[in-house]
């Protein structure tokens, strides 16, 4: 198996690690913006208007797009899907998941993180490090737990949720697609779409584009 990294930042740089770590094979990275021919060890590809390029000289890589902010890597992943690309997964060995969670494509799983029996991820999902992710929750596409967020059993977090690090969620929650949770909160009730809340217990200051 060989991987192409799209991204080249911080979050890059971990997904690039537990791949490493992992003793997979990476032929590059991918970056729109990257003014450089490597970066971390690794040979910079090109943006986007390099992809049928790339595609051709690397028609087996599978792609793991390493970009922390959800909408990016939604676009960018139909951008690449719209292309023929194929996604894989960065799953750190330190992670203890149980046999029966479903981990979508492209989703990355970071080191000491727990996810237990029945969880469902979704497509294209950072979960970040230590965080914990009980029973029967439901993560869809495109969302960011944060590191250190304790989820309690039969969450559900919809498509592009961005959970603030250290956020605590109780039991049976539902948090609404698009929305911010500000780091640092306990969130004990539903949350609607495209909001913000912050604190203790979270409460909405304003609300997203949609
Ligand atoms: C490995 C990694 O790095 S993974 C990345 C993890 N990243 C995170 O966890 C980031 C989480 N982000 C936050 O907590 C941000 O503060 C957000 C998204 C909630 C809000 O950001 P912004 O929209 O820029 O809001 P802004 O900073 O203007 O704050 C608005 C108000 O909310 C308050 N506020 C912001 N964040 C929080 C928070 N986490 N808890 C409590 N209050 C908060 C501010 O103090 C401010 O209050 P005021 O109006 O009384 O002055």
């Amino acid at each position: 198996m060989s991987y192409i990294v799209y991204g080249a930042g911080g979050h890059a740089k971990v997904v690039i690690d537990i791949l490493r770590s992992r003793s997979e094979k990476i032929v590059g990275v991918m970056d729109d913006q990257a003014q450089t021919k490597e970066w971390n060890g690794l040979s910079v590809l090109g943006g986007a208007d390099r992809l049928p390029d790339i595609q051709n000289q690397f028609p087996e890589a599978l792609f793991i797009i390493a970009i922390g902010d959800n909408e990016t890597r939604k676009k960018i992943a139909c951008m690449l899907a719209k292309s023929g690309g194929r996604f894989g997964n960065a799953i750190h060995s330190s992670a203890v998941i149980s046999s029966n969670v479903t981990i979508g494509e492209g989703t990355v799983v970071m080191p000491m993180v727990v996810i237990n029996t029945d969880a469902v991820i979704g497509e294209h999902v950072i979960i970040n490090t230590s965080a914990t992710v009980d029973h029967d929750c439901h993560i869809s596409d495109y969302a960011h737990i944060s590191p250190g967020v304790n989820m309690a059993g039969s969450v559900n977090i919809e498509a592009s949720v961005h959970i603030g690090i250290g956020t605590a969620i109780v039991p049976g929650v539902r948090v609404g697609r698009n929305t911010v949770i500000g780091a640092g909160a306990c969130v004990i009730c539903d949350l609607p779409n495209h909001a913000v809340a912050v604190g203790c217990p979270a409460k909405i200051i304003k609300l997203r584009k949609g």
